[in-house]
């Protein structure tokens, strides 16, 4: 896998769409994944925490990889699956399943979660899970969901490993630590923004880019977030007040989206959108309420409706 250029940029963890009798709306998948290409994304990643990849089956995992690196394929566009769990073993089978998954450049792959294994067995793990996958790895780490802390130099060890390539990093704040890894990250390890609130400062820390949930919406203006960083845009006078201007505007949106459990609110959007047949979730998700859907539905308007004047360096209010 080409390291780093598959890794920049905004990568879209899909929804899974289902019909209103609960069944997966395969079409609908399609044809959002088209969409999301269409309006800039990166690339897509298949069977995320946003997919509700616990409750699906192993034929409905199937059919979800099926089209969506159909889609991949065509579009040319790097695919990312979610593989491995917390049990060693069990995740290098997962793994060596995406051998049959040519279009998969890589496989993201969650910390050892509830166990708690600590930093060594962390680094056990996925020494011995980059020593055979047949894609490179990159590591989900959400230590509120994980219930397992990881220090800068640890994933420094991570990111050094050979078939590690990066990290969605989703620590949930901004912290000494990052600050530590941002600023000596190891070669060719990317950087992905996990919370989708804390893009903004994470990219001009330096991060390749985000894993986001929210770019289901306003797809163009996260792509174009990152695009303002990444060609030093945002360093010129102008370009700064406008990649900051974008970017608060960007977490105010991935705020209201995330007001309740994801992917609840986003799929309310998309719905209302006409996107995708129902807003269904599976439990224990609820749905989300209709004032959560409205209020990140004015926000996107706003984002979307206010066209943005370099020159002023604001937008029209
Ligand atoms: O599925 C994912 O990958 C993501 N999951 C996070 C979550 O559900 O909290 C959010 C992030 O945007 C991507």
């Amino acid at each position: 896998m080409e390291i780093s250029a598959p890794a920049r940029g905004v990568h879209i963890p899909l929804i899974t769409p289902f019909t209103g009798t609960g069944e997966i709306a395969l079409d609908a998948l399609e044809r959002l994944a088209h969409e999301l290409l269409d309006e800039g994304a990166a690339g897509l990643v298949a069977l995320g925490t946003t997919a509700e990849v616990a409750t699906l089956t192993a034929e409905e995992k199937q059919s979800v990889v099926d089209v969506v690196a159909g889609v991949c394929r065509e579009r040319d566009a790097p695919l990312i699956v979610g593989a491995g769990s917390n049990d060693t073993a069990a995740s290098r089978e997962a793994l060596a399943a995406l051998r049959k998954v040519p279009e998969a450049v890589a496989a993201l792959t969650l910390v050892p979660h509830f166990t708690r294994p600590g930093e060594a067995g962390v680094i056990a793990h996925f020494t011995e899970l980059a020593a055979d996958s047949p894609v490179p790895l990159v590591i989900y780490h959400v230590p509120y969901r994980t219930g397992q802390e990881l220090g800068a130099e640890t994933l420094r060890k991570l990111g050094a490993l050979p078939g590690v390539v990066g990290v969605k990093y989703a620590t949930g704040a901004i912290s000494a630590s990052t600050a530590d890894l941002m600023a000596d990250p190891p070669d060719g390890f990317a950087v992905l923004a996990g919370d989708d609130v804390l893009l903004s400062p994470l990219l001009a820390m330096g991060a390749h880019g985000g894993i986001l949930a929210s770019a289901h919406l306003a797809t163009a203006r996260f792509a174009e977030l990152v695009r303002l960083w990444h060609a030093g845009d945002a360093a010129h006078e102008g370009g700064t007040a406008h990649a900051r201007d974008l970017g608060h505007r960007l977490a105010a949106l991935s705020a209201a989206l995330f007001a309740e459990p994801n992917p609840t609110v986003i799929k309310g959007v998309l719905h209302t959108q006409g996107r995708i047949p129902s807003p269904a979730v599976r439990l224990p998700l609820l749905p989300a309420g209709s004032e959560s859907v409205s209020a990140a539905l004015r926000v996107l308007d706003s984002l979307t409706r206010e066209p943005y004047h370099p020159t002023s360096g604001g937008y029209e209010k």
